[in-house]
C-alpha cells in the first residue's frame, strides 16, 4: 500500500541508539510515524535524498548562553538559535545568566519567555538559577517548567547590581534541599571559589597575566574540589546535581564513582576541552578563554578515554558569546577578557570530526552523548533524542565524507569570532530537520527561523 507521509527522508544511514541502518524515515505532523526499508510512497510526497549521509537525531545542546533579556546584543535567541540550526542541534538550554533580569524568579522567567517567542530556528527548554535570597522563588520557577536549576560555585563574572552571583554555602546547602523536594535538578558549575579567588589575587598582586598564569588561577584541583564538596551535599540532602563543563579526568571519575555509589548525578564536557588545549589558549589568545580554562593535551587524552569508557554522561557547547571587542582589543589583558568560547554551531561536526572519523569511536556513542543522553537525563526523551516512532522528527542529515575549512563568514553568531575558525572538518551538516520542518541546509542557509517552541518541563518529568 502506498502511504501518505508529509515527508519522506530516504536511503539515509540512520543512526538508532545502539546500530546505524539505511532506512527511510517518514514524517507525518512533526513526529516520525515509519521507519523502514523503501517504504512506498503516495505519488507528490516531499522526498529528501539521503543517500551516503547519517541521519542523526538533532543534537539537544544542554548549555548555552544567549543572554536576553537586556544582553540580547551579545547574542540573543534570533542569532544564537540560527547558529546553532546550521550546527545540527534541534532542541538547546538556555542557561538563567548573562541576561539582565537572570532567571531568577518567575517574572524574569516570563520576560526570558516573551524574548524567545517567535524568535527561535529550533526548540529549547529553559534553566532557572539558584542565587542568594531566591530560596522562596524556586517552587514557582519549578511549576512555570524550568528544565532545572543552575547554581555557580565559584563568582560568574558580569557586572552591574542585578547580576547573577555565586551562591554561599548556606544557600547551596539549602538550595539542594529545596530542589530534592521538588523533585529538580541542580546544575553545577563546579570550580572552588576560595582556591581560585586567592590565585587570582595573588596573580594579579604580581602582574602575572598570561593566558597561562590565567589558567594555573583555575586548576584541577579547583574543580575537584567543588565536585567533591556538592557531592557530599547531594549525599545529605537527595538532590541530583548535573555537573556542567567538567574538564579533568579526575573530576569525571569522582562523580562516576559517586553514581556507582547511587547518588543521581551525571557529568558534561564540552567540545572545547576535547579539541583544544591550553597551547591553544596561548596561541589564540582571549576567543579561547573559558572557565574551567583550557587543559593539557594529556588530561584531553584522558578525557577521551572517559568518554570512549561511558563515564561522561553528555556533550554541551557552553556557547557564552560576548562583542568581539570583549575579545579583541588592542592592551586588553586575558584576565580582563570576557570568559566564554562562542562555538556552539561547531558542537557536532568538531565531535563526528574528532570522535568518529579521527579516534574511530562509534558514532552511536557520539549520538547518545549529543542528544539521547541529554534527552534521558532532562525527562524529555517521550519528545526527543533518538529516532524512533512517535517521536518529534528532529533530526540533521551529516554528510560524513566532506572536507571545509570553517571561516568567519559560515558562523551565525551575531559576533563572529570563534577558536574554530581556521579549522578543517571532514563533515558537514547539510541539513537540519525540526519536528519534521526543515530549518536549515547547507545550499539554502537558515530556512525557517521562528518557528521552534519552549518545551515546559513538568513535574513528573524531573523524576524520571
Ligand atoms: N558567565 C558565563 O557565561 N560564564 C560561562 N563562561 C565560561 N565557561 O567561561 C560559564 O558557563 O561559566
Ligand atoms: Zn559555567
Ligand atoms: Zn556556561
Amino acid at each position: 500500500m502506498k502511504e501518505s507521509y508529509e515527508l519522506v527522508i530516504k536511503n539515509g544511514n540512520v543512526v538508532l541508539p545502539d546500530q546505524v541502518l539505511k532506512l527511510d524515515i517518514a514524517v507525518s505532523e512533526g513526529k516520525i510515524v515509519a521507519l523502514g526499508e523503501e517504504l512506498s510512497l503516495a505519488p507528490l510526497t516531499k522526498v529528501i535524498d539521503a543517500d551516503g549521509f547519517y541521519v542523526l537525531p538533532g543534537m539537544i545542546d544542554m548549555h548555552v548562553h544567549f543572554n536576553e533579556p537586556t544582553f540580547g546584543h551579545w547574542e540573543g535567541f534570533r542569532s544564537g538559535s540560527a547558529a546553532l540550526a546550521a550546527g545540527g542541534c534541534t532542541t538547546y538550554a538556555d542557561m538563567p545568566l548573562n541576561g539582565n533580569p537572570p532567571t531568577v524568579n518567575e517574572a524574569a522567567l516570563c520576560q526570558k519567555v516573551d524574548a524567545a517567542a517567535g524568535n527561535s530556528a529550533v526548540d529549547y527548554v529553559l534553566w532557572g538559577g539558584l542565587v542568594p535570597g531566591n530560596l522562596d522563588d524556586l517552587e514557582a520557577l519549578a511549576a512555570a517548567g524550568v528544565t532545572g536549576f543552575k547554581a555557580f560555585l565559584s563568582n560568574p563574572g558580569g557586572e552591574g547590581e542585578g547580576r547573577f552571583r555565586e551562591v554561599d554555602e548556606d544557600t547551596l546547602y539549602q538550595g539542594m534541599q529545596r530542589i530534592a523536594s521538588l523533585g529538580g535538578i541542580l546544575a553545577l558549575h563546579a570550580e572552588s571559589e576560595d582556591i581560585t579567588a586567592v590565585l587570582t589575587a595573588d596573580a594579579v598582586r604580581n602582574g602575572r597575566t598570561s593566558a597561562s598564569d590565567f589558567a594555573a588561577c583555575r586548576p584541577a584541583e579547583a574543580e575537584l574540589e567543588a565536585v567533591s564538596r556538592a557531592l557530599l551535599y547531594s549525599e545529605r540532602t537527595g538532590c541530583r546535581l548535573h555537573f556542567v563543563h567538567i574538564s579533568t579526568a579526575a573530576a569525571i571519575e569522582k562523580i562516576y564513582e559517586a553514581k556507582l555509589r547511587g547518588l543521581d548525578v551525571s557529568a558534561e564536557t564540552c567540545p572545547h576541552y576535547l579539541v583544544l588545549t591550553e597551547n591553544d589558549m596561548e596561541a589564540l589568545g582571549p576567543v579561547a578563554k573559558c572557565a574551567p580554562p583550557l587543559r593539557s593535551a594529556v588530561e584531553q587524552e584522558k578525557l577521551w578515554e572517559m568518554l570512549a569508557q561511558g563515564k561522561i554522561d553528555l556533550i554541551a557547547s557552553d556557547h557564552s558569546p560576548c562583542p568581539t571587542e570583549l575579545k579583541v582589543k588592542p592592551d586588553l589583558s586575558f584576565f580582563a577578557a570576557w570568559g566564554g568560547i562562542s562555538g556552539a554551531q561547531s558542537s557536532l561536526e568538531l565531535m563526528f570530526h574528532e570522535g568518529v572519523n579521527v579516534r574511530g569511536l562509534p558514532v552511536t556513542l557520539i549520538s547518545s552523548l549529543l542528544a539521547g543522553q541529554p534527552a534521558k537525563r532532562f525527562g524529555i526523551e517521550h519528545r526527543k533524542g533518538a529516532i524512533a516512532l512517535g517521536l518529534d522528527a528532529d533530526l540533521v542529515l551529516l554528510n560524513p565524507s566532506t572536507t571545509y575549512t570553517l571561516t568567519a563568514e559560515d558562523l551565525l553568531y551575531r559576533h563572529k569570532h570563534s577558536p574554530y575558525i581556521g579549522r578543517t572538518l571532514s563533515c558537514k551538516v547539510v541539513a537540519t530537520i525540526c519536528r519534521g520542518n526543515v530549518v536549515y541546509t547547507s545550499e539554502e542557509g537558515v530556512i525557517s527561523e521562528g518557528g521552534g517552541q519552549w518545551l515546559r518541563i513538568r513535574k513528573e518529568q524531573y523524576s524520571l
